[in-house]
């Protein structure tokens, strides 16, 4: 029978609790970052009532896992399994083997390169939108400067944009057209997912014993504040569906529509034979999940990246120095505005853009489980505590593991001895730009997006979403700490978001001090 046993990994505190608590009240990927230093790249520890689990960051495992393997770890079971059924309904996220198949083959003809390129008008405006509002703030303050919660303003941003994009309408998030959506949505992963206290460690724990199909249904029915949310989040998102549907009517489900993600899906399905096809009811749930996946993820990545300008004040000139020259470029060749080839061309942009994406990963974790045993290369040998070393690992079926994409993309042997130091340059001419000896996930060999068959069907789109932001907004404002006497945290397993310590009951938030960046 094969064990984990011999792996070697951290010390339970408890029979009862395992290591749980350690990985999920510590801060977003603390505990990750902690055990790869201490015991590398495949680290067993315990869940509750002794079970092994695994956490896994070694670049050939988490490559084995994601492409030739896929479809032998389903997503965990319990809580969050549940929680994303009624959320998202059972579309691609929640969808497993052949089904996921057939799903990921409708829908990639949507996601593709030139397909996202097109939408770089819509998040142009919404971006200019995004600038001129915080221009007003600007305006009627007299200190010539405001501050903003970054993740309300740029959750707000992605919501237009995911809406425009995607669906072809206007949420009118930014302009605070009251939206249901949006209320419903409004801090609901940190409700959901955030700050768990022990006793419900230990009961979600638990439910990841239990089948989908009770804990569904039991969500639905339990009187609990959170679950209240949850499936007010849930009737939001069904309604917004249908009603997007019905608005785009008969042209969406013709396939006629415009350049936006649904009708290029609707086209598609309608050209796949009949078995291959979509559903009515798998494309309601595409919808839910493009919605949910696609907006909350890019507003969190520029968040962290606003973050980073903030702190770091010599890369954010560098950056602003460098879309200023190219502005100069465009204005010399007779043009007004930039193009997206004119920002794909920026090399300090695009190198801070990776450096965002590999310090912080908006999915810092992804939850698996063996669904048979298996045996996964390893890139470095494992010495067991029995004194053993081995090249490849044998995992029982029923194995929980955690794949640490945070701790993968600080991996110093990947990444140099400064690999927990935020810096753009090693994508000029550091590690970054290194061929990796092991290709994994789709950009810069990032797991951020994750990798291989379930990799984020979306990336192509956040990137030109996040770039086209990045530049309005470096261009036009100068980002400072608001309060440095307050400490923003990172919290959260399986999507980061900051809070501020002592303001923990704000829900999500992210103080930036924006004024107007002078020009010369
Ligand atoms: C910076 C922004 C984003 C990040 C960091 C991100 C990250 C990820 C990750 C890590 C996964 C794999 C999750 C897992 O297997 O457990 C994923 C899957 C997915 N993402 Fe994204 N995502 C982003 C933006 C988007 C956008 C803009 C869309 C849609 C417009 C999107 C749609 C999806 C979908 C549908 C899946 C499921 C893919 C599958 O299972 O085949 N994401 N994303």
């Amino acid at each position: 029978k094969v064990s984990l046993d011999d792996v070697p990994g951290p010390q339970p505190e408890s029979f009862l609790l395992g290591n749980m608590r350690e990985l999920l009240q510590s801060g977003a990927s603390e505990a990750d970052f902690r055990w790869q230093r201490q015991f590398g790249g495949v680290v067993k520890f315990k869940g509750p009532l002794g079970e092994n689990r695994l956490m896994i960051s070694d670049p050939k495992a988490l490559q084995y896992l994601t492409h030739s393997s896929v479809y032998h770890y389903t997503k965990s079971n319990g809580f969050r399994k549940a929680i994303g059924r009624i959320l998202n309904g059972m579309g691609l996220v929640a969808a497993e083997g052949d089904v996921h198949r057939r799903q990921r083959k409708v829908m990639l003809p949507a996601f593709g390169g030139p397909e996202s390129k097109a939408l770089f008008p819509v998040f142009k405006s919404i971006s200019e939108d995004l600038v001129s509002r915080w221009q007003e703030l600007i305006d009627s303050s007299e200190m010539g400067s405001t501050v903003v919660n970054a993740p309300r303003w740029l959750s707000r941003a992605t919501l237009d944009a995911i809406g425009e994009a995607a669906f072809d309408y206007k949420f009118g998030a930014l302009s605070e057209e009251d939206s249901e959506l949006k209320r419903a949505y409004n801090n609901i992963v940190l409700t959901l997912f955030g700050l768990p206290s022990t006793p419900r460690i230990v009961i979600e724990a638990i439910s990841e014993w239990l089948p989908t199909k009770p804990l569904v249904w039991l969500f639905q029915k339990l009187p609990f504040r959170r679950f209240a949310r949850l499936r007010e989040a849930s009737r939001a998102s069904v309604r917004t569906a249908a009603r997007l549907v019905e608005e785009k009517g008969q042209a969406l489900l013709e396939g006629k529509g415009n350049k936006d993600v649904m009708s290029l899906l609707v086209k598609a399905n309608a050209s796949e034979n009949y078995k291959a096809r979509l559903t009515d009811e798998e494309l309601y749930a595409e919808m839910r999940i493009i919605l949910f996946a696609g907006h909350e993820t890019t507003s969190n990545s520029l968040t962290w990246m606003l973050w980073e300008l903030a702190k770091n004040p010599k890369i954010q000139t560098r950056l602003r120095d460098e879309i200023r020259a190219t502005e100069a470029a465009i204005r010399a060749r007779g043009a007004t505005e930039f193009s997206l080839a004119d920002i794909e061309s920026m090399h300090y942009l695009q190198a801070f853009l990776k450096e965002g994406l590999r310090f912080h990963p908006a999915a810092n974790n992804m939850f698996r489980v063996a669904i048979q045993d298996d045996v996964v290369p390893l890139s470095k040998p494992l010495h067991l505590k029995s004194g053993k070393v081995v090249g490849e690992l044998a995992i029982p079926e029923g194995t929980s593991i955690v794949l640490s994409v945070a701790a993968y993309n600080r991996d110093k042997g990947l990444w140099g001895e400064d690999a927990d130091v935020f810096n753009p340059e090693r994508w000029l001419d550091g590690e970054g730009k290194h061929k990796k000896d092991i290709s994994v996930g789709v950009v810069g060999n990032l797991m951020t997006f994750s990798s291989g068959v379930r990799s984020c069907i979306g990336w192509r789109f956040a990137m030109t979403e996040m770039q086209t932001f990045l530049v309005d907004l470096v261009n036009n404002f100068e980002i400072a700490i608001a309060y440095p006497e307050k400490t923003v945290r990172r919290e959260g397993s399986g999507l980061v978001f900051p809070v501020v310590t002592g303001e923990e009951a704000e829900g999500v938030q992210l103080p930036l001090r924006v004024s107007v960046a002078a020009r010369e």
